[in-house]
């Protein structure tokens, strides 16, 4: 139990729906053994991981006041630059040592969800550096159809309408986010990560990593293991909503980032997550009557922010402010 299984989707883009079923079946056994897998075969070219990284390198070495000026906690959509501390996913430790650039979907002041205020609604807030705004805007968009065709995988193994969750990732909240680790110190407390222990919010996450390594993740007896960094794959690991929706038959697992002495990390996730309004309930084939439902029903919107809440002491003010 202690190496995650590496799945080639390929099949996934061709027509031999056998051939679906299979990957299917292989993505199933593994999101119900670790939650957690990696993908090969997949369709964004290394050009554009090397692109993404370059671009996000320019961006991390500028003087903190020119990052500040996207500054996440002066949004209430999350969106911009998370400088390093403001984010604590294991709240038993000190603040995560990371720094980071979240987008999402680009919606104009004019949409009727951004006019009415909903919460995780609105622009996307970019650094001012030349074609960042075209690269990562095409890039979320390459990530979502990656998304929703291992969703669309995910439904079949879970023996529900192939299109269940296309038709709920209309205009979704999915994220992109870049993350820097500075390099650990020796001098560094010990207890400080790159990222606490925590599981994803979402539905499914598809996480780019370099290859300083440091990502672990936790088995069913509860020890770390390495997920390390294998060329040209994607690490793909079970979020909190597809664990409630599927009563954890998948599930969202826990894992952390010790950061590298020495090196600087770099990792880019992507957390597939429906439209806000989306209800997640136990689906009809994940319970029964030895096995009943374990999670009341909750909304895509609703659940991220009361896990937001728990992960930043400024989205707590922002909660407060708005009751
Ligand atoms: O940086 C990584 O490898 C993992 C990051 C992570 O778990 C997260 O942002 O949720
Ligand atoms: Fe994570």
């Amino acid at each position: 139990m202690n190496s995650l299984p590496i799945i080639d989707i390929s099949p996934l883009y061709g027509p031999d729906e056998s051939a679906w079923a299979d990957v299917a079946q292989q993505i199933d056994a593994a999101c119900r053994d670790f939650g957690f897998l990696y993908i090969k075969g997949h369709p964004i070219p290394a050009e554009r991981i090397e692109a993404l990284l370059s671009a996000a390198r320019t961006f991390f070495e500028s003087p903190l006041e020119e990052k500040l000026k996207i500054d996440i906690t002066q949004t209430s959509h999350h969106r911009g630059y998370g400088a390093i501390a403001t984010e604590q996913l294991d709240p038993a430790l000190p603040s995560d040592l990371k720094e980071t650039f979240d987008m999402g979907l680009d919606l104009p002041a004019s949409h009727p969800d951004v006019l009415a205020g909903k919460p995780l609604r609105g622009t996307n807030r970019h650094p001012q550096q030349d074609g960042w705004r075209e690269l990562f805007e095409q890039h979320y968009n390459d990530m979502q159809d990656l998304a929703k065709t291992l969703l669309r995988a995910i439904a079949m193994a879970l023996d529900i309408e192939r299109d269940f969750f296309d038709k709920r990732f209309e205009q979704p909240v999915s994220a992109f986010r870049v993350i820097h680790y500075p390099p650990r110190q020796t001098a560094t407390s010990p207890d400080q990560q790159g990222a606490g222990a925590h599981t994803d919010y979402g539905c499914v996450t598809v996480l780019y990593q370099d290859p300083a390594g440091g990502l672990q993740v936790q088995n069913v007896n509860g020890e770390w293991i390495d997920a390390p960094y294998v060329e040209g794959t994607f690490v793909i690991n079970i979020g909190d909503m597809m664990a409630r929706w599927s009563n954890d038959r998948y599930k969202s697992t826990p894992h952390r980032v010790i950061s590298p002495l020495g090196v600087h990390r770099y990792s880019m996730p992507f957390f597939a997550e429906p439209h806000p309004d989306t209800v997640v309930a136990c689906l009809p084939n994940c319970s029964d009557a030895s096995n009943p439902p374990k999670y009341p029903a909750t909304t895509c919107a609703e659940w991220l922010l009361s896990r937001f809440a728990a992960t930043y002491a400024y989205r707590r003010e922002l909660e407060a402010e708005a009751v």
